[in-house]
């Protein structure tokens, strides 16, 4: 890990430029290509020291349970707690939020509206579909009727895990809870470690049932199996640093999780038409989350790398959190030059941003064309801090390039869905060959028989032999 006490904005040496251009020496621009495909490529923790260490304190706290808990906070956070602490009565939240001051408590009821708002849309989206479809020529004949269907219902009781390292996530808290309660998930537990009034008052905002102050993959664990204090959960929600992130990866299989939300990442893609100053606003804006946060600059413009290090400078003179911000961006950051706008849109995908920011002309046109990314946010005036706190799709997104193949946390991830089946008579005997001639080539005889043996039962089949008729 980074030294970030060190890290000053006198340290900060400008993003390191991978000029991918057409034109330029060959065996330069292969190794330059082989570097930026290496950041597309980066699975977070899938090899790191986080998975092992999330391994040994799963193990740990699978075996001795409260006591392990108490053991790991003392060793990662220098709390010393009880069982009897774990678990933050609802009553201190609701006084919590009760005791905020006015403006704050204002915007956290703005951004909880609002993603509130934006999930009750598209929580319509998830229904229960069902068919019932007798063959044509059956129509009305109730031995013929199938039912099939996929019934959708909400998760019993979930985890949310809100950050609480090097800084406190209230809007985390909102933005994953709202939308598990939106669907109607009966019990939202929030996991946070050293939680801060702010972050207890939004607890209470979005309808979180229980609070645990307590983090890390201990927590992680905690819920994936239980222990005498903590409950079992069906699934965790919510973003955190490698060492969560890794524990999140490893109970899976005991329980559900989201995707791998991460350290914060943001590909800001820029040409002639960006303004530096806002390019390194929103670089800066991500790389101060965590020294291993990736604040990546993807440009068309070969000027603009050298105006967006100035602005960087300028910047980042007087950030509270400058050296974690210079490390992310001496350590993941990376200013990518290619030759065109195609290139913008197809290096975008490659490299499947949480976070993709277009400051170009035209930029929904753009838009369109990139598939990969968590959230997309399109032109000057959608900052992602918009995204991060008012706007109202929820801000838990994938990051490692798991944008290829996750979502953002939506009302998707708090239901699950039961396919019914129920066929009539006729609608077996309808299917029955390929049933049991599939069954046979499996070599599988006792699946055939187990639909043979009723046909045999039928008594309209038995009557029909008897009649003669079919
Ligand atoms: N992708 C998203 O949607 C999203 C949203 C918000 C925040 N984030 C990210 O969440 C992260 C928050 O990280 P954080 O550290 O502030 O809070 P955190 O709560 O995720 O992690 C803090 C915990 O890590 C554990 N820990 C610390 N050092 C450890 C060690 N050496 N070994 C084992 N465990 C250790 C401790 O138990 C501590 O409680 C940042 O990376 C931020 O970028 C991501
Ligand atoms: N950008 C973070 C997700 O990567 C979310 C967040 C919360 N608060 C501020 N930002
Ligand atoms: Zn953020």
């Amino acid at each position: 890990m980074s030294d970030t006490t060190a890290a000053t904005a006198e340290q900060f040496a400008g993003l390191r430029v991978l000029d991918l251009r057409a034109g330029g020496e060959a065996e330069r621009l292969a190794e330059l290509q082989g570097r930026w495909r290496g950041l597309c490529e980066r699975s977070f923790g899938l090899d790191g020291d986080a998975d092992a260490a999330a391994k040994a304190i799963i193990a740990h706290v699978r075996t001795e349970g409260d006591e392990a808990i108490i053991e790991l906070t003392e060793r990662f956070e220098s709390r010393r707690l009880t069982a009897a602490d774990f678990e933050v009565p609802m009553g201190k939240a609701r006084a919590a939020l009760e005791a905020l001051d006015a403006p704050t408590r204002a915007a956290l009821e703005a951004a909880a509206e609002r993603v509130r708002r934006f999930h009750a849309v598209q929580a319509q989206a998830l229904v229960s579909t069902g068919q019932i479809a007798p063959p044509e020529s059956a129509a009305g004949d109730e031995r013929a009727t199938e039912y099939l269907a996929s019934r959708v219902a909400p998760l019993q009781r979930v985890a949310v895990y809100a950050p609480g390292g090097t800084a406190a996530y209230p809007s985390s808290v909102l933005h994953a809870a709202i939308p598990a309660k939106v669907v109607g998930v009966a019990e939202v537990v929030l996991l946070t470690p050293r939680p801060s009034p702010v972050v207890l008052a939004a607890a209470a905002l979005a309808g979180v049932d229980r609070v645990f102050q307590i983090g890390g993959a201990q927590a992680i664990a905690a819920v994936a199996f239980g222990t005498a204090t903590l409950p079992r959960v069906d699934k965790i929600v919510g973003p955190g640093n490698a060492y969560v992130t890794a524990a999140k990866r490893l109970v899976f299989g005991r329980c559900d999780i989201d995707s791998i939300a991460g350290p914060s990442e943001i590909l800001v893609v820029a040409d002639a038409s960006a303004d530096p100053a806002l390019v390194a606003a929103d670089l800066i804006s991500q790389a101060e989350h965590d020294v291993q946060a990736s604040p990546v600059l993807l440009c068309s413009d070969p000027s603009l790398p050298a105006r967006v290090d100035a602005a960087l400078h300028q910047q980042l003179a007087d950030l509270p959190r400058r050296a974690i911000a210079i490390a992310a961006l001496r350590d993941q950051g990376a200013a990518v030059i290619v030759d065109d706008r195609a290139a913008l849109a197809r290096e975008a995908d490659a490299y499947a941003p949480e976070h993709l920011e277009l400051l170009v002309d035209s930029p929904a046109e753009l838009a369109a064309q990139i598939h990969r990314a968590g959230a997309i946010f399109v032109g000057p005036w959608t900052p992602e801090a918009a995204g991060d706190y008012t706007a109202g799709p929820s801000h838990v997104l994938p990051t490692a390039g798991g944008a290829r193949f996750s979502s953002p946390v939506g009302c998707w991830d708090f239901v699950r869905y039961t396919s019914v089946l129920e066929l009539g008579p006729k609608a077996l005997r309808a299917q029955a060959d390929a049933i049991t001639t599939l069954a046979r080539a499996e070599g599988l005889e006792g699946h055939a028989r187990a639909v043979e043996q009723r046909l045999r039962t039928d008594p309209v089949n038995v009557q029909a032999k008897v009649g003669g008729a079919a």
